[in-house]
């Protein structure tokens, strides 16, 4: 009688429960019952099952968004257990979203980078701050950093930074070794954010025989996202735990490493002591004129220059020495300018890329196909009205320059690399809003004038000095974990070029 009893509460709780859920889930979803999407494979997973089916397919997210895109238009829902995402293309969307609203950052998108497997992670940096008040101040804040002037006073570290990669790859240059680009340019850009944003020797282009341990942590923490995103029962399953244990590993390893870099710093300065005038003096200065900020943002922050400061650009360099090598035609043309503007001198300074049209057609072009940063999602807090739907306020929005870059509406023969289009004299002009691989608006990419003047001097160099054939074996995928990189490592052998052919 007892066990009937017991039995039947846990019954009734069950079912008032599952009741209040389904009841909240319904209630929810009605709100965007006007707007198109795929239909709801499963009541309380939403469309889980056929996000699970592009990933078995072997889809990466923003293929997946691009597909649903060209299916249901220009705005589009899917849902996930309770929460229901708008994707939209709409430029003008776009615009509103994230120039003329300026609307914040949407919580939900970032949870799994503010703290991943319960150990904070991005916590409350410039990146992933929702608070647009606080944002705005912080970001004052840090602006001088990035200004060109300031950028300016970089350039001698960067050629030093970047000739010791030249020296090794003529080292590798026999035309048989297999130099994977990505995991070169990993190490150099992390090297060059070391030496330029904290002060720090990190050489890992010269002292290595296989990934620092920085290196290694990012890559585990980004595999971490990625995992978790895409798997929502992740962290239940016992087989993923001990790759957990190792991704909050590397997270602590992260934060004790930046704590220690801002603390030494902070020592030094109260001190009187020389130190150099990089991101990390302003940071600390920036703590030391605002006691009010916490160290734990601070020490957030330079976890956050380091990260989108290095995997950001290697990809982005990956993805174009890839380009380049399937259209000959644009790497002759651009070996040509390279040369006919600096020759084989081997300073190059901001003013000479600056020259380099072509140079930054190219790099527009790979960012176009490849944007190593491809989403970004904005959380109005009223309701908006996308192409005549009503987008009820709370409603995450992606938006994603992959997708637009991809319709042919916007970009004629979309999957074609063809830098012409960016020329100012092109035939088709650009339409506005749908190319923003830094993201518009005040939200832009912080070091997107650091990462052009970086990307166009290793380019530059790289194509002054090597020739480089892919290696036949390698896919050319691209693979996203958290950032798009190319899933072979663009692997390649050099060979020297000390004269241009033409
Ligand atoms: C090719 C290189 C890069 C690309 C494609 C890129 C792309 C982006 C994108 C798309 C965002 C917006 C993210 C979002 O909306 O959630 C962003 C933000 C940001 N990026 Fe970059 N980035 C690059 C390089 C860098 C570098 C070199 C640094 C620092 C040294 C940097 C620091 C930041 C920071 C701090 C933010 C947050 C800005 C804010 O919200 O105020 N990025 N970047």
């Amino acid at each position: 009688m007892d066990w009937l009893f017991v039995l039947g509460v846990v019954i009734s709780v069950v079912l008032c429960v599952l009741t209040f859920i389904s009841i909240y889930i319904i209630h929810g979803r009605r709100k965007y019952s006007h707007i198109p999407g795929p239909p709801i494979d499963n009541f309380f997973l939403g469309n889980f099952h056929l996000f699970n089916k592009y990933m078995k397919e072997g889809m990466f997210f923003s293929a997946m968004t691009l597909d649903l895109c060209k299916k249901y238009g220009p705005v589009f829902k899917m849902s996930f257990m309770q929460a229901t995402f708008v994707f939209t293309s709409d430029p003008q969307a776009v615009r509103e979203l994230q120039i003329t609203g300026n609307h914040p950052k949407s919580y939900i998108t970032l949870e799994g980078i503010i703290y991943l497997f319960r150990e904070r992670f991005f916590g409350k940096s410039l990146v992933s701050e929702i608070d647009q008040k606080v944002w705005v101040w912080r970001r004052q804040l840090m602006n001088p950093c990035f200004q060109k002037s300031y950028l300016r006073g970089l350039e001698s570290a960067l050629n030093t930074e970047i000739d010791l990669l030249i020296t090794r790859l003529a080292g590798l240059a026999d035309g048989k070794t297999k130099v994977s680009m990505l995991d070169e340019f990993n190490h150099l850009t992390l090297d060059i954010i070391g030496k330029i944003a904290f002060g720090m020797e990190m050489n890992n282009v010269v002292n290595r025989t296989e990934k620092s341990e920085f290196t290694k942590a990012i890559q585990l923490c980004f595999r971490g996202i990625s995992e978790n995103v895409t798997d929502p029962f992740f962290t239940f399953k016992i087989s993923n735990w001990s790759f957990i244990k190792d991704v909050r590993k590397a997270l602590r390893f992260l934060r004790v490493f930046s704590k220690q870099c801002f603390e030494e710093r902070k020592a030094a300065i109260e001190r009187g002591d020389y130190t150099p005038d990089d991101i990390l003096n302003h940071i600390v200065k920036m703590k030391l004129e605002n006691p009010e900020l916490d160290d734990e943002v601070i020490v957030d922050d330079i976890i956050v220059f380091f990260v989108a400061g290095q995997e950001t650009t290697a990809c982005l360099l990956s993805f174009t020495m890839i380009c380049l090598w399937q259209n000959k035609d644009v790497l002759k043309r651009l070996r040509t300018e390279v040369y006919d503007a600096v020759g084989m001198k081997s300073y190059l300074s901001i003013e000479d890329v600056n020259k380099m049209k072509y140079l930054d057609m190219v790099i527009k072009e790979s960012l176009r196909l490849y944007p190593p940063g491809p989403n970004t999602f904005r959380e109005p807090k009223h309701d908006i009205e996308i192409l005549g739907y009503k987008i009820p306020a709370g409603t995450p929005i992606a938006m994603s320059t992959y997708v637009s870059s991809r319709l042919e509406q916007y970009f004629p023969d979309p999957l074609k690399f063809f830098p012409d289009r960016f020329s100012p004299d092109a035939e088709n002009k650009i339409t506005s809003y749908t190319y923003y691989p830094f993201t518009l608006g005040p939200r832009t990419c912080i070091g997107k004038s650091f990462a052009e003047i970086e990307a166009k001097i290793i380019l530059a160099k790289i194509i002054q000095r090597f020739n480089f054939e892919m290696d036949p074996g390698q896919s050319f995928d691209i693979e996203e974990s958290t950032t798009l990189k190319p899933k072979g490592g663009a692997v390649c052998t050099l060979t020297l070029c000390d004269s241009f052919e033409g």
